[in-house]
């Protein structure tokens, strides 16, 4: 088995980490075009809909002064227009909100989920080593909640941004159209409030980062209480398991509490500043007004516009949060799609094996992973094609690292593989996975059913193709004997199977992929004699007329093995056949006196 990583082998670019707000908003939506495709029209009609808002005060305004109060009396012609015009910049408002709103879900949708399907693409093609090195369950949220936080600020955010500065820029136009005197004031009152907000929303961003940390030693907790459940209750450790997730509720809650508390501070006090300014301005207003500076209309226009001054200042914080919670998610993102695919696929330009049984070729093979010590030295190997290997070695020798290199799942450090005299990395995935596969120890199930796991390596494979594949490797009678055969259902991870029923189910699912070569780590579980047998019989079958290479566990693979290569230290130190190897003093004589003990035990 390979050992635990223990510390991160490697990281996901950090680059991104230290680059500028606005240089990853630039980079993020380089990237993703279609977030800002239509976006003109759709500024338009944020700047209509904003203009639309401000009609009302300019009409009443007009109302006032020239409808009733004219030179000439009441004017209800005039008033009747004004009234018209009221009408129709609510109307063009509701309009031209709800084109922008629908146009700016389009766009952002179609933004975020070529992003998704980028990201997760790009997941897939790290190869196994990095995604080792980063969490797995880290790299899922990259793809998930850090794209959904750029979509709660493109579609909330972005949107509210827009029209509130748009709002604020033509408020603050008309108030000094108005009396410049008075918009001074204005200005005067909320400029403090102002920086109060910027200060709120960083205390309210650092708030709901310990929200988030917190949310994830929740979920850590409550995952591991339910995953590890046949663990917790074999230990009677229940009491002790719901105390760290009460803990954990616990320390969400009061991060939470504390967040919103912050929050809810910063609506009152911009209430307050509106008050202030509009009982500044209502007595300022007077004054001017006694002194003929300012008619009746324009103090009452005024008012409307302190009230459309204040609602983007209210928003902002929320705003301002969304949006930086938003760069962040995209400075994650894009780490991703900054990190180069160590192990890439030459594509187009790769070459295609043909068919047919495979030669192998190590030449001075060596292996280290990412920051550690040298795990591969030296190796030199050819296998013949058609030969079955049997690989072993003490644990920690190097057998799964070789097994790696051979499966391309990692790159070499030095020396190169070739497959059909074809170094490895110049053949493309499609025919290198076509060709060689690699059967893991505990090979991954589908919830789905058995068929569809069965099939998985061959998707177009009919039912009665997966019946011949079960039949031909001997297991027509495991199969029979399934209460509902091919629909059984499986479970989640495959648990509804017996440990060696899954090992069964990889057998067949390489045999219906029918590579060339194959590479096989064999499982460390005991499995039940009847099922034993069936498996030694399904893989003489699965191997028969193919190249294949096995990480052996088991004694019995070793001696119906054509060869075995013995590892130590990193190193291939012994090879030949099994009678061969075990009437000489050495590795392979101490190995097969350890496991014929084992055997007798
Ligand atoms: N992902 C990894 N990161 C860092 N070191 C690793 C990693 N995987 C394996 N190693 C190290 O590489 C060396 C060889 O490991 P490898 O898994 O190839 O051994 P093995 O012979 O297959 O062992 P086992 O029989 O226990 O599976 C070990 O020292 C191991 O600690």
């Amino acid at each position: 088995m390979t050992a635990p990583v223990t510390a991160p082998v490697t990281g996901l670019s950090g680059a991104a980490d230290a680059e500028g707000a606005l240089r990853t908003l630039r980079r993020g939506l380089r990237l993703s075009p279609e977030f800002t495709a239509g976006l003109p029209v759709t500024l338009v009609l944020a700047l209509l809909a904003t203009a639309g808002r401000v009609v009302v005060p300019v009409a009443v305004q007009q109302t006032i002064d020239r409808g009733l109060g004219g030179d000439d009396g009441p004017d209800l012609a005039f008033v009747r227009l004004m009234v018209l015009a009221c009408a129709g910049a609510v109307l063009l408002t509701a309009v031209c909100a709800y084109a922008m709103n629908v146009r700016l879900y389009r766009t952002s949708e179609t933004g975020l989920t070529s992003l998704r399907v980028r990201a997760f693409r790009h997941v897939h093609d790290l190869s196994m080593l990095t995604q080792s090195g980063e969490r797995r369950g880290a790299l899922v949220s990259r793809v998930t909640g850090d794209v959904d936080q750029i979509s709660q600020f493109m579609q909330y955010g972005g949107l509210m941004m827009i029209m509130a500065t748009g709002q604020l820029v033509v408020a603050t136009v008309l108030m000094a159209v108005y009396s410049w005197p008075l918009a001074l004031l204005v200005w005067a009152a909320f400029v403090p409030l102002g920086f109060a907000l910027r200060r709120f929303q960083r205390i309210i961003s650092a708030a709901y980062t310990r929200v988030r940390e917190r949310m994830g030693d929740l979920l850590a907790a409550v995952s591991e209480s339910v995953v590890g459940a046949a663990v917790i209750r074999a230990y009677g450790a229940q009491e002790r398991t719901a105390r760290r997730v009460d803990a954990a509720v616990d320390g969400h809650k009061t991060a939470q509490t504390r967040a919103q508390a912050t929050v809810a501070l910063t609506f009152p006090t911009s209430e307050l500043v509106a008050a202030v300014a509009t009982a500044a301005v209502v007595v300022a207003g007077t004054l001017l007004g006694i002194g003929g500076h300012l008619s009746a209309g324009k103090l009452v226009a005024f008012l409307f516009l302190v009230t459309l001054f204040v609602s983007p200042m209210q928003t902002a914080t929320e705003v301002l949060n969304d949006a930086q919670n938003a760069i962040a998610g995209w400075r994650r993102v894009l780490g991703v799609l900054d990190t180069e695919p160590d192990v890439a696929d030459p594509g187009e330009r790769g070459r295609t094996l043909p068919r047919g049984p495979i030669e192998v070729r190590f030449e001075d093979v060596g292996f280290a992973y990412p920051g550690g010590p040298p795990v591969l030295h030296d190796v030199n190997a050819v296998i013949a094609p058609r030969s079955r290997i049997a690989v072993v070695g003490e644990t920690g020798s190097g057998k799964t690292t070789f097994a790696k290199l051979l499966t391309r799942l990692m790159d070499p450090v030095s020396g190169r593989i070739l497959v059909d005299g074809v170094p490895l990395d110049e053949i493309r995935f499609s025919s290198l996975r076509e060709r060689i596969v690699m059967v893991p120890q505990d090979g991954f199930l589908f919830d789905d059913a058995l068929g569809a796991n069965l099939r998985y390596g061959r998707p177009e494979a009919s039912d009665d193709d997966v019946r011949r594949a079960v039949a031909d490797l001997g297991l027509a009678g495991w199969l029979d004997g399934l209460p509902r055969g091919l629909d059984t259902p499986v479970g989640q991870r495959g648990e509804s199977l017996s440990a060696g029923e899954r090992q069964l189910v990889a057998l067949v699912r390489a045999y219906l992929a029918d590579p060339d070569l194959l590479v096989l780590d064999e499982a460390t579980s005991a499995v039940d004699p009847a099922t034993e047998i069936r498996i030694q019989r399904a893989l003489e079958r699965l191997t028969r007329g193919r190249t294949a290479l096995s990480i052996a566990h088991r004694l019995s693979t070793a001696e119906a093995a054509d060869e075995v290569i013995v590892f130590a230290a990193g190193r291939i130190v012994q090879r030949g056949p099994h009678a061969e190897l075990a009437a000489v003093p050495g590795v392979y004589a101490d190995l097969y006196a350890s496991w014929t003990a084992q055997r007798e035990l």
